[in-house]
Protein backbone atom coordinates (compact mmCIF):
# COMPACT_ATOMS: atom_id res chain seq x y z
CA UNK A 1 0.00 0.00 0.00
CA UNK A 2 1.68 3.01 -1.14
CA UNK A 3 2.20 5.41 2.21
CA UNK A 4 0.57 8.90 0.94
CA UNK A 5 1.77 10.97 3.68
CA UNK A 6 3.05 14.43 3.53
CA UNK A 7 6.73 13.91 3.26
CA UNK A 8 8.67 15.74 5.86
CA UNK A 9 10.60 18.98 5.04
CA UNK A 10 13.43 18.27 2.78
CA UNK A 11 16.44 18.83 5.17
CA UNK A 12 19.52 18.51 2.69
CA UNK A 13 21.20 22.10 1.16
CA UNK A 14 19.48 23.47 -1.84
CA UNK A 15 22.34 22.56 -3.63
CA UNK A 16 21.12 18.84 -3.25
CA UNK A 17 17.94 18.94 -4.68
CA UNK A 18 16.32 18.58 -7.96
CA UNK A 19 12.95 19.85 -8.49
CA UNK A 20 10.47 18.52 -11.43
CA UNK A 21 7.15 19.47 -11.97
CA UNK A 22 4.06 18.33 -13.95
CA UNK A 23 1.73 21.98 -14.77
CA UNK A 24 -1.87 20.99 -15.69
CA UNK A 25 -3.30 19.66 -12.41
CA UNK A 26 -0.33 20.07 -10.26
CA UNK A 27 0.22 23.67 -10.55
CA UNK A 28 -2.94 25.05 -12.32
CA UNK A 29 -6.42 24.22 -11.60
CA UNK A 30 -7.78 22.49 -14.66
CA UNK A 31 -9.93 24.53 -17.20
CA UNK A 32 -12.91 23.83 -19.53
CA UNK A 33 -10.41 24.30 -22.05
CA UNK A 34 -6.24 23.99 -22.60
CA UNK A 35 -5.82 27.66 -23.04
CA UNK A 36 -8.43 28.69 -20.00
CA UNK A 37 -6.03 28.24 -17.35
CA UNK A 38 -5.06 31.04 -15.18
CA UNK A 39 -1.10 31.45 -13.94
CA UNK A 40 -0.94 33.77 -11.54
CA UNK A 41 1.71 36.35 -10.72
CA UNK A 42 2.43 34.58 -7.32
CA UNK A 43 3.25 31.39 -8.78
CA UNK A 44 5.19 32.81 -11.68
CA UNK A 45 7.41 34.54 -8.72
CA UNK A 46 7.42 31.02 -7.10
CA UNK A 47 8.38 29.21 -9.45
CA UNK A 48 11.15 32.41 -10.08
CA UNK A 49 12.10 32.19 -6.59
CA UNK A 50 12.77 28.64 -6.22
CA UNK A 51 14.48 28.19 -9.75
CA UNK A 52 17.23 30.78 -8.10
CA UNK A 53 17.20 29.05 -5.17
CA UNK A 54 18.04 25.73 -6.71
CA UNK A 55 20.74 26.98 -8.69
CA UNK A 56 18.26 25.88 -11.73
CA UNK A 57 17.62 22.88 -11.02
CA UNK A 58 13.95 23.25 -11.83
CA UNK A 59 12.19 21.73 -14.58
CA UNK A 60 8.77 21.68 -16.11
CA UNK A 61 7.96 17.98 -17.44
CA UNK A 62 4.81 18.29 -19.22
CA UNK A 63 2.08 17.04 -21.89
CA UNK A 64 2.34 20.38 -23.27
CA UNK A 65 4.65 21.51 -26.44
CA UNK A 66 7.69 23.89 -25.40
CA UNK A 67 6.22 26.56 -26.76
CA UNK A 68 3.00 26.81 -25.13
CA UNK A 69 4.08 26.59 -21.90
CA UNK A 70 6.21 29.64 -22.22
CA UNK A 71 3.34 31.35 -23.38
CA UNK A 72 1.60 30.43 -20.35
CA UNK A 73 4.25 31.61 -18.36
CA UNK A 74 5.47 34.50 -20.20
CA UNK A 75 8.08 36.18 -19.19
CA UNK A 76 9.39 33.67 -16.88
CA UNK A 77 11.34 30.66 -19.02
CA UNK A 78 12.46 27.53 -17.45
CA UNK A 79 14.44 24.61 -18.50
CA UNK A 80 11.30 22.25 -19.51
CA UNK A 81 10.10 18.98 -21.18
CA UNK A 82 7.47 19.21 -23.37
CA UNK A 83 5.32 16.70 -25.35
CA UNK A 84 6.43 14.29 -22.69
CA UNK A 85 9.63 14.73 -23.51
CA UNK A 86 9.57 14.67 -26.73
CA UNK A 87 10.83 18.13 -26.80
CA UNK A 88 13.15 19.30 -24.46
CA UNK A 89 15.28 22.85 -23.29
CA UNK A 90 18.13 22.31 -21.25
CA UNK A 91 18.81 26.04 -20.16
CA UNK A 92 15.98 28.66 -20.00
CA UNK A 93 17.51 30.61 -22.98
CA UNK A 94 18.84 27.63 -24.61
CA UNK A 95 17.29 26.04 -27.83
CA UNK A 96 14.52 23.73 -28.08
CA UNK A 97 15.82 20.26 -28.94
CA UNK A 98 12.89 18.30 -30.86
CA UNK A 99 13.32 14.28 -30.82
CA UNK A 100 12.61 12.58 -34.59
CA UNK A 101 8.65 11.46 -34.07
CA UNK A 102 7.35 8.37 -36.54
CA UNK A 103 4.83 10.50 -38.48
CA UNK A 104 3.24 14.00 -38.65
CA UNK A 105 -0.83 13.21 -37.54
CA UNK A 106 -2.40 16.19 -38.51
CA UNK A 107 -4.52 14.53 -40.90
CA UNK A 108 -5.94 12.24 -38.75
CA UNK A 109 -7.00 15.01 -36.38
CA UNK A 110 -8.91 16.46 -38.78
CA UNK A 111 -10.62 12.80 -39.60
CA UNK A 112 -11.37 13.05 -35.64
CA UNK A 113 -12.68 16.72 -35.55
CA UNK A 114 -15.09 15.96 -38.29
CA UNK A 115 -16.20 12.71 -37.14
CA UNK A 116 -16.57 14.00 -33.33
CA UNK A 117 -17.97 17.88 -34.73
CA UNK A 118 -20.17 19.71 -33.09
CA UNK A 119 -17.55 22.05 -31.75
CA UNK A 120 -17.78 20.46 -28.01
CA UNK A 121 -14.86 18.64 -28.28
CA UNK A 122 -11.71 19.87 -28.83
CA UNK A 123 -8.89 18.30 -30.71
CA UNK A 124 -5.22 19.78 -29.53
CA UNK A 125 -2.58 19.28 -33.06
CA UNK A 126 0.78 18.72 -31.13
CA UNK A 127 2.53 17.94 -33.67
CA UNK A 128 3.59 13.68 -33.40
CA UNK A 129 0.85 14.34 -30.17
CA UNK A 130 -2.72 14.20 -30.16
CA UNK A 131 -4.64 15.43 -27.45
CA UNK A 132 -8.53 14.75 -27.75
CA UNK A 133 -10.45 17.29 -24.95
CA UNK A 134 -13.99 16.08 -24.25
CA UNK A 135 -14.63 17.67 -20.65
CA UNK A 136 -17.29 19.58 -22.17
CA UNK A 137 -18.81 16.52 -23.58
CA UNK A 138 -17.92 13.94 -21.53
CA UNK A 139 -20.59 11.12 -23.12
CA UNK A 140 -18.04 11.63 -26.27
CA UNK A 141 -14.46 10.21 -24.36
CA UNK A 142 -15.85 6.50 -24.96
CA UNK A 143 -15.63 7.36 -29.15
CA UNK A 144 -12.65 9.62 -28.61
CA UNK A 145 -10.92 6.67 -27.14
CA UNK A 146 -12.29 4.08 -29.83
CA UNK A 147 -11.50 6.64 -32.92
CA UNK A 148 -7.93 7.15 -31.21
CA UNK A 149 -7.27 3.65 -30.78
CA UNK A 150 -8.36 2.45 -34.49
CA UNK A 151 -5.96 5.35 -35.59
CA UNK A 152 -3.10 3.23 -34.30
CA UNK A 153 -3.81 0.56 -37.01
CA UNK A 154 -3.27 3.47 -40.02
CA UNK A 155 -0.49 5.23 -38.28
CA UNK A 156 3.75 3.60 -38.59
CA UNK A 157 4.12 1.24 -35.70
CA UNK A 158 5.47 2.95 -32.91
CA UNK A 159 2.49 4.78 -31.10
CA UNK A 160 0.20 4.16 -27.87
CA UNK A 161 -2.91 5.59 -26.87
CA UNK A 162 -3.42 6.71 -23.01
CA UNK A 163 -6.03 7.96 -20.85
CA UNK A 164 -5.77 12.15 -20.14
CA UNK A 165 -7.49 13.88 -18.11
CA UNK A 166 -11.10 14.50 -19.70
CA UNK A 167 -9.71 13.00 -22.12
CA UNK A 168 -7.62 11.01 -24.47
CA UNK A 169 -3.78 11.25 -26.02
CA UNK A 170 -2.21 9.89 -28.74
CA UNK A 171 1.36 9.99 -28.71
CA UNK A 172 4.79 7.94 -29.76
CA UNK A 173 6.11 5.50 -27.55
CA UNK A 174 9.50 7.64 -26.61
CA UNK A 175 6.95 10.27 -25.32
CA UNK A 176 7.40 9.60 -21.56
CA UNK A 177 8.25 11.79 -18.59
CA UNK A 178 10.43 8.94 -17.08
CA UNK A 179 12.92 9.39 -19.68
CA UNK A 180 12.42 13.38 -19.95
CA UNK A 181 13.50 12.78 -15.85
CA UNK A 182 16.37 10.93 -16.26
CA UNK A 183 17.36 13.15 -19.53
CA UNK A 184 17.56 16.04 -17.27
CA UNK A 185 19.57 14.16 -13.98
CA UNK A 186 22.46 13.72 -16.51
CA UNK A 187 22.69 16.95 -16.79
CA UNK A 188 24.26 20.00 -14.74
CA UNK A 189 22.59 21.32 -12.72
CA UNK A 190 20.28 18.30 -11.95
CA UNK A 191 23.26 15.34 -11.51
CA UNK A 192 24.20 14.14 -8.33
CA UNK A 193 21.27 16.05 -6.72
CA UNK A 194 17.88 13.84 -4.90
CA UNK A 195 14.97 14.44 -7.47
CA UNK A 196 11.62 15.47 -6.35
CA UNK A 197 8.06 15.03 -8.79
CA UNK A 198 4.81 16.82 -8.43
CA UNK A 199 2.60 15.15 -10.67
CA UNK A 200 -1.27 14.08 -10.82
CA UNK A 201 -2.11 12.02 -13.67
CA UNK A 202 -1.49 8.54 -15.50
CA UNK A 203 1.27 9.63 -17.69
CA UNK A 204 3.19 11.21 -14.85
CA UNK A 205 3.37 7.35 -13.09
CA UNK A 206 6.47 6.70 -15.08
CA UNK A 207 7.78 10.26 -13.94
CA UNK A 208 7.24 8.86 -10.44
CA UNK A 209 9.29 5.20 -11.40
CA UNK A 210 12.22 7.88 -12.43
CA UNK A 211 12.19 9.29 -9.49
CA UNK A 212 11.91 6.12 -6.83
CA UNK A 213 14.56 4.56 -8.98
CA UNK A 214 16.64 7.64 -8.17
CA UNK A 215 15.80 7.75 -4.59
CA UNK A 216 13.78 10.94 -4.84
CA UNK A 217 10.68 11.78 -3.63
CA UNK A 218 7.15 10.91 -5.66
CA UNK A 219 4.26 12.66 -5.18
CA UNK A 220 0.86 12.47 -6.47
CA UNK A 221 -1.36 15.36 -6.47
CA UNK A 222 -5.03 13.99 -6.03
CA UNK A 223 -4.34 10.62 -6.05
CA UNK A 224 -7.70 8.86 -7.82
CA UNK A 225 -6.59 5.22 -7.95
CA UNK A 226 -3.46 3.10 -7.82
CA UNK A 227 -0.13 5.02 -8.34
CA UNK A 228 3.55 4.26 -7.69
CA UNK A 229 3.91 7.95 -6.24
CA UNK A 230 5.31 7.51 -2.44
CA UNK A 231 3.48 10.39 -1.10
CA UNK A 232 0.14 12.34 -2.18
CA UNK A 233 -1.39 16.00 -1.60
CA UNK A 234 -4.69 16.81 -1.98
CA UNK A 235 -5.11 19.62 -4.57
CA UNK A 236 -3.49 21.74 -6.57
CA UNK A 237 -3.82 24.39 -3.73
CA UNK A 238 -2.02 21.73 -1.51
CA UNK A 239 0.98 21.34 -3.84
CA UNK A 240 1.46 25.23 -4.15
CA UNK A 241 1.39 25.16 -0.17
CA UNK A 242 3.98 22.64 -0.25
CA UNK A 243 6.43 23.74 -2.83
CA UNK A 244 5.98 27.21 -0.81
CA UNK A 245 7.17 25.97 2.51
CA UNK A 246 9.76 23.43 1.55
CA UNK A 247 11.42 26.07 -1.62
CA UNK A 248 9.85 29.28 -1.57
CA UNK A 249 11.60 31.15 0.83
CA UNK A 250 14.06 33.21 -0.38
CA UNK A 251 17.83 32.16 -0.04
CA UNK A 252 19.44 33.37 3.07
CA UNK A 253 23.03 34.08 2.29
O1 LIG B 1 1.48 16.96 -18.25
P1 LIG B 1 0.59 18.12 -17.88
O2 LIG B 1 1.35 19.38 -17.62
O3 LIG B 1 -0.34 17.79 -16.77
O4 LIG B 1 -0.31 18.39 -19.17
C1 LIG B 1 -1.32 17.42 -19.52
C2 LIG B 1 -2.25 18.02 -20.55
O5 LIG B 1 -2.74 19.23 -19.99
C3 LIG B 1 -3.62 20.02 -20.80
O6 LIG B 1 -4.88 19.38 -20.86
C4 LIG B 1 -5.49 19.23 -19.59
O7 LIG B 1 -5.66 20.51 -18.96
C5 LIG B 1 -6.58 21.41 -19.64
C6 LIG B 1 -6.59 22.70 -18.85
O8 LIG B 1 -7.05 22.47 -17.56
C7 LIG B 1 -7.97 20.79 -19.70
O9 LIG B 1 -8.85 21.65 -20.42
C8 LIG B 1 -7.89 19.42 -20.37
O10 LIG B 1 -9.16 18.77 -20.28
C9 LIG B 1 -6.83 18.53 -19.69
O11 LIG B 1 -6.68 17.30 -20.38
C10 LIG B 1 -3.04 20.25 -22.16
O12 LIG B 1 -4.00 20.83 -23.01
C11 LIG B 1 -2.49 18.99 -22.81
O13 LIG B 1 -1.78 19.34 -24.00
C12 LIG B 1 -1.51 18.31 -21.84
O14 LIG B 1 -1.04 17.11 -22.42
MG1 LIG C 1 -0.85 17.02 -15.01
Amino acid sequence: MTDLRLPLAPDLPDEQWALFLDIDGTLLEHAAHPDAVFVGDELRQLLGRIERRLGGALAFITGRSVSAVDRLFHPLKLRVAGLYGLEHRLTPDGQVNIADAPADIAALADEIEAELGGGKVYVERKGPVLAIHTRAAPQLLARATQLVEQALTQLPPGYRVIAGNAGVELMPLEAVKGAAIRRFMETAPFAGRRPVFLGDDSSDEHGFEAINEANGISIRVKPRGPTVASYGLGDVTEAIAWLEANFGAARVS
